[in-house]
């Protein structure tokens, strides 16, 4: 039983951790004092027993013991210094050298037992030997009983003969002895491997406990770096809401580094710190306790914002804990709480004038409009479009436009009343909600004020600007209760202002309403009317003043419309420019003019309009190469009438396709001279070859003493930048002579003839030398 124990324990060592059998045998020579006691003391003893037996064999065997407990003692003094409890390879080599030792050492000394009561009587000798072997034995199966096999061994090899000696001595009480003594190490074992057993298991749990206090410190380490490390401030308080917990960065967004924090500080002694750090200025402890137990004081998502040091906002949020402690989290939400701020200005504000922007508006005219259902005042709503802004934007750069807007609205706004409201919709479109008009006229009265104050010239960083202003008004509730129709209806109206030309205000009106319906119809006929055939292209000429001869014919659109008989393109074009059908009608007109201008006689051109909306199509130039390639009309013959109106917008591409349009060698003309910008620099930056004085300046002839200057003006100009002036609208004969007088090359008018058909215009240009003079007698 007791063997297989034994045994059983080399089994067992095979599933010991290599750092517990290091221990184990670094208690085999840890107590080294007693390794030493134990050699000196048995060496006395035989040398005491030898001396008295006066035998040599006792001798000898004393001086054994007493070498190899001085080995024992030397090689225990290497292991230590060498520290080689850390080394678990070299720990196995050393068990065995003090195995080997302890064997040694155990078996000499139960040899002294055995020669001592094999060849001596003396019952005092006996009893030194025999005390020695026996207390030896029960020290070491407590002191080795960690290496069991190495303990029972010593045991065994020390009582064993001593056993043995005393059985076979002749006298009973020594048998007696000798059996006692074989009793002695049956229990001695069991002892030991009873030991053995507790040291392990102490050995093992101080080792679990030494890896879970490893873990812990390592858990408690992290935990450390990363409360330390939170970009949130963290406190936690016990149920009596005492500090219990804290992080670095608490301490950081409070500017608490030199309060006396320590665990068990109050919230009010945090909030007295706080104070004294320089935070919520004027403000006393109790408010701020009070406010922040109060908004604290349960467990719930939301949070509470506090200011601190005048600038920053702290979110704190509580969570309660099941021990009636709580966990407060603080958050530094400025940039937060500023850019949601932010946000929320954006959303009603106009980022640049500052004004209430379209939605803010919307939530205004709404309330009021509630009001004004109710029975309440009437309100008008004013819209207003800034007259050629488009223009200073594109010439002076939209950071001056941007400052423009800025200065309009500061105009607007010294106009107005306290009350009304001003608004932008964006770009150059203003609002304002007039609140209580009590009359129609109260309203005419405000926009007369506008408009008056946006006409008086801006000076935007040294640049004299004039613009003007387009009013539309709708009025609440002749004009409609809900915001959409009466916004929908000052548009109509301000349409109607910027139809006159801008710089005036309209009120709308319902045939506003019908007109924009039949627009509308106007606009969907005109989408089929290319492909029912219903337009056509006329032609009037245009004239050599000197010599009467048709020089050009300008092509000139004329729809038929099924019902409404001829509609003039003053009307139709505008639409066709808004809805963008002008691209598909103007390259229709392109290839059709081409088409009839190659049957003319030779070197007669043909004269083709260019609205805006085609100058600004990339493709504008291989439109005009498939026209010229189509109809086999030389380039030199097709003549592009362009406006300001082309000029004003994106320069760099305008510049690009007036190039691409000379590299091809078509002319191209500035038509309707004077009515726009009339800016000298587009006649020197853009090469025309023509210029074409607007049919106004020739009607003023005779009736306006300015006018025959500008021709005049206009031809010199012309002649000198070596482009034909072409005087519009001639109609009478008196305008002849005065043109002709003021230095125009060519003219065009009612009085050499109106657009007419392709076959007339053929037929005029077949006409007979004789019948040609007649145009040169008119000239
Ligand atoms: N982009 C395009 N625009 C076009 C095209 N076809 C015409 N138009 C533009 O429509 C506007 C009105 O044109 P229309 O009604 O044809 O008027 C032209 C002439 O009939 C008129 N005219 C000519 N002589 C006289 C005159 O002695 N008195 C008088 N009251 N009117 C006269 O002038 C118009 C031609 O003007 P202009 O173009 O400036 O040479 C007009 O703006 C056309 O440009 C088209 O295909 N594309």
């Amino acid at each position: 039983m007791l063997l297989r124990r034994l045994l059983a324990t080399r089994q067992d060592d095979a599933q010991l951790s290599p750092e517990i059998r290091a221990a184990l045998v670094e208690s085999l020579f840890a107590p080294l004092s007693s390794l030493a006691v134990g050699a000196i003391a048995c060496g006395i003893i035989g040398a005491a027993v030898a001396i008295k037996a006066n035998d040599p064999a006792i001798l000898a065997t004393s001086i054994a013991i007493f070498a190899v407990g001085l080995l024992r003692v030397v090689s225990a003094v290497i292991y230590k210094r060498r520290k080689l409890a850390d080394d678990v390879a070299a720990t196995q080599i050393w068990e065995r050298i003090y195995e080997y030792g302890a064997w040694g050492f155990s078996a000499l000394l139960g040899l002294l037992c055995y020669i001592t009561l094999t060849h001596t009587t003396d019952a005092t000798l006996h009893l030194a030997v025999a005390t020695t072997a026996a207390g030896y034995a029960a020290a070491i199966s407590g002191r080795n009983a960690g290496r069991p096999i190495i303990a029972v061994g010593q045991l065994t090899l020390t009582t064993l003969p001593l056993a043995i000696s005393l059985l076979i001595y002749p006298d009973w009480l020594h048998k007696a002895l000798g059996f006692v003594i074989l009793m002695f190490i049956y229990g001695m074992v069991d002892i030991t491997l009873s030991i053995r057993d507790i040291i392990i298991q102490a050995l093992t749990m101080t080792r679990k406990e030494a890896a879970l206090a490893a873990r812990y410190e390592e858990q408690a380490n992290r935990f450390d770096i990363a409360l330390n490390n939170m970009s949130h401030g963290l406190c936690m308080f016990d149920d009596q809401d005492r500090l219990k917990v804290w992080n670095a960065r608490f301490i950081e967004l409070l500017n608490l580094f030199d309060a006396p924090i320590k665990v068990g500080t109050t919230i009010r002694d945090l909030v007295r710190y706080s104070i004294r750090a320089g935070n919520h200025s004027g403000r006393g402890v109790r408010s701020i306790v009070y406010e922040l137990t109060r908004g604290l004081r349960q467990d719930h998502h939301g949070q509470v914002f506090v200011s601190v040091d005048g600038e920053r906002i702290m979110a704190l949020s509580r969570r309660m804990m099941a021990d009636g402690g709580s966990v407060v989290i603080l958050e530094d939400v400025t940039e937060r709480k500023a850019a949601q701020e932010r946000i929320a200005y954006l959303a009603r504000y106009d980022d640049l004038t500052g004004l209430p922007n379209r939605n803010h508006f919307r939530e205004r005219i709404n309330e009021m409009l509630e009001i004004v259902r109710e029975g309440g005042n009437q309100i008008a709503l004013h819209l207003i479009d800034i007259d050629r802004f488009k223009q200073v934007n594109d010439t002076l750069g939209h950071p001056i436009g941007d400052k423009l807007l800025k200065e309009v609205s500061r105009r607007l706004g010294s106009v107005v009343r306290t009350g009304d409201m001003i608004a932008r919709f964006g770009g150059d479109e203003f609002v304002i909600l007039q609140s209580t008009p009590s009359r129609r006229q109260d309203s005419g009265r405000l926009a007369r004020r506008l408009v008056k104050a946006l006409s008086v010239p801006f000076d935007v960083e040294g640049h004299r600007i004039d613009i003007g202003a387009s009013i539309g008004i709708a009025v609440a509730p002749q004009d409609g209760i809900d915001a959409d129709e009466l916004i929908k209806n000052a548009d109509m109206a301000l349409y109607a202002a910027k139809g006159n030309g801008g710089g005036e205000h309209r009120f709308f009106a319902a045939e506003m309403e019908e007109r924009a319906q039949a627009r509308r119809a106007l606009e969907l006929d005109l989408r089929d009317a290319l492909s029912r055939n219903e337009i056509e292209v006329f032609y009037q000429p245009l004239i050599d003043l000197k010599t009467g001869e048709i020089t050009t014919c300008e092509a000139l659109l004329r729809w038929h419309h099924p019902e409404r008989g001829y509609i003039s393109p003053a009307e139709f074009v505008p639409i066709a420019e808004e809805t963008g059908l002008i691209i598909s009608i103007g390259e229709w007109v392109l290839q059709r003019a081409c088409q009839d201008a190659a049957k003319w006689p030779a070197g007669t051109k043909v004269a083709v309009n260019l609205s805006p909306v085609q100058f600004r199509d990339r493709s504008l130039g291989a439109r005009v190469v498939s026209a010229l390639a189509k109809s086999g009309l030389p380039a030199q013959c097709l003549d592009l009438e362009i406006t300001e109106r082309v000029l004003l917008e994106e320069s760099e591409s305008t510049l690009y396709t007036m190039e691409q349009l000379k590299v091809l060698g078509v002319r191209i003309s500035l038509d309707d001279f004077g009515t726009g910008y009339s800016s000298l620099n587009y006649l020197r930056k853009y090469p025309f070859n023509k210029i074409k004085i607007d049919r106004s300046f020739i009607a003023d002839l005779g009736r306006d003493q300015d006018a025959p200057s500008i021709v005049r003006a206009v031809a010199g100009l012309g002649n000198s930048l070596n482009m034909i002036v072409v005087a519009e609208g001639i109609e009478t004969e008196e305008q002849l002579r005065q043109v002709k007088e003021e230095g125009c090359h060519e003219g065009q008018g009612y009085l050499f003839g109106r657009a007419m058909p392709f076959d007339a215009i053929m037929e005029k240009l077949q006409a007979s030398p004789a019948q040609r003079a007649n145009l040169v007698a008119v000239a």
